[in-house]
């Protein structure tokens, strides 16, 4: 995870700083090259490392501080505040509520993870007691379409697509139509994979976002973008209004400063990260903490978090009551353990999530060839029947 390398760059070159015993022009200098050295090579694009440094140069300035100050502290704020603002937008995104039908569409580049990132985000509602819905809007790739099936089938996810059907418009138009006479309070559209150079995509792309009005359009990028990033994201939001990202892979080797850059260019927060092919991969993603973790601070928010998911809520209530009369028993104990063995690796926790709780699989994607001789549309209500 290059990320957690770029944290301990950054970390590193603070801890030098405040081991200096002054801390002047000079030293400030040094400490802001080496961070905008770690942030250029984790792929943060030029600019925005540039504005960073500017900013905290004129927030710190070092000359106008008294004696007095605690300019180590100063500067270790204003180089986290800097680092938050470059992943706040200053808007937070669209969220839907349970109940009450939201529509969102999800773009991107080809293979940035928008089918097993639609799949993920109705499982981590339906989770929550939410009504998801799948409409496979990809008529493009051959086999996306078995893709989103099998995974909304594991799920047990009601979805909607075509096997002969051409007109992405038509197949989001009538599976949106279909799940809001469902009540379903979820309705998520994937669509093609599409780059900047593919005028026709990006105008068929801007025709399903008129048709179905989605409430929230989520671009979907694949962290180990790189420097592409902030073109490629600027262009689909020039195209549609995309309101939020979400960044995938962030398991692998990525460099994933790509994220910072997508954010700047679309002025929408990441959600959500994607940390693994499986389902349950999948995490809600909030500035500050992640900030904190990046730079070693460590999140304890993210801890509890994580708490609260592996220990079952209906025994939460039962567990506190048992400890407050001091009842602590060996089976408690063992339970306990077990809830906190799903939690993964301890240093992984509060970082890049490792829950081992794999419960569904998603596969990899379907051949790129149609299957001949299957011209039934396929609306399936509960996902098990395998059409
Ligand atoms: N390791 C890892 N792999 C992921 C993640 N998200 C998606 N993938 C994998 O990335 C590959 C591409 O994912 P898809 O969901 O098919 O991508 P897509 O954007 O729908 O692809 P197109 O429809 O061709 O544009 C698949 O092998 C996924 O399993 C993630 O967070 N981590």
């Amino acid at each position: 995870m290059v990320l957690a390398q770029l944290g301990g760059t950054i970390t590193r070159a603070i801890q030098q700083m405040s081991n200096a015993t002054i801390i002047d022009e000079k030293v400030l200098n040094e400490c802001l090259n080496e961070i905008n050295r770690a942030l250029l090579n984790a792929d943060v694009q030029f600019q925005l490392v540039r504005n960073m440094q500017n900013n905290i140069k004129r927030i710190v300035n070092i000359e106008d501080l008294a004696a007095g100050h605690n300019k180590r502290r100063i500067i270790q704020q204003a180089i986290f505040n800097e680092l938050c603002n470059m992943l706040d937008p200053g808007k937070p995104a669209f969220t839907p509520k349970k109940g009450k039908t939201s529509i969102i569409m999800f773009v991107g580049l080809q293979g940035s993870g928008k089918t097993t990132t639609c799949t993920k985000y109705a499982y981590y509602h339906q989770k929550k007691g939410w009504k998801p819905a799948l409409v496979c809007a990809d008529t493009f790739r051959a086999g996306a379409f078995d893709q989103l099936k099998q995974n909304a089938t594991k799920a047990k996810i009601p979805f909607y697509g075509s096997y002969t059907e051409s007109d992405p418009v038509k197949i989001a138009v009538e599976g949106v139509e279909t799940f809001k006479k469902e009540n379903c309070d979820l309705i998520i559209v994937d669509t093609s994979g599409r780059h900047k150079q593919e005028a026709a995509l990006f105008e068929e792309m801007r025709q399903v976002s008129e048709a179905t009005k989605p409430d929230l359009i989520v671009f979907v990028m694949d962290s180990s973008i790189g420097q592409a990033a902030f073109d490629q994201a600027q262009a689909f939001k020039q195209s549609v209004p995309v309101g939020a990202v979400i960044v995938t892979k962030m398991d692998g080797h990525a460099k994933g400063g790509g994220a910072l850059s997508a954010v700047a260019a679309t002025k929408s927060p990441v959600i959500f990260i994607g940390t693994g092919e499986h389902m349950d991969e999948f995490e809600v993603f909030d500035v500050k903490p992640f900030v904190s973790r990046l730079l070693g601070m460590g999140d304890w928010s993210g801890f509890m978090d994580k708490i609260h998911e592996v220990v079952p809520k209906d025994q939460q209530p039962e567990l506190l009551q048992k400890l407050s009369e001091g009842n602590f028993t060996l089976r408690i104990m063992y339970e306990q353990f077990q809830h906190i063995l799903k939690m993964g690796p301890i240093g992984q926790v509060c970082f890049f999530n490792a829950t081992g709780v794999q419960q569904f699989g998603i596969d990899a994607k379907g051949s790129r060839e149609r299957k001949p001789g299957k011209d039934q549309k396929i609306h399936d209500h509960d996902g098990l029947n395998d059409k």
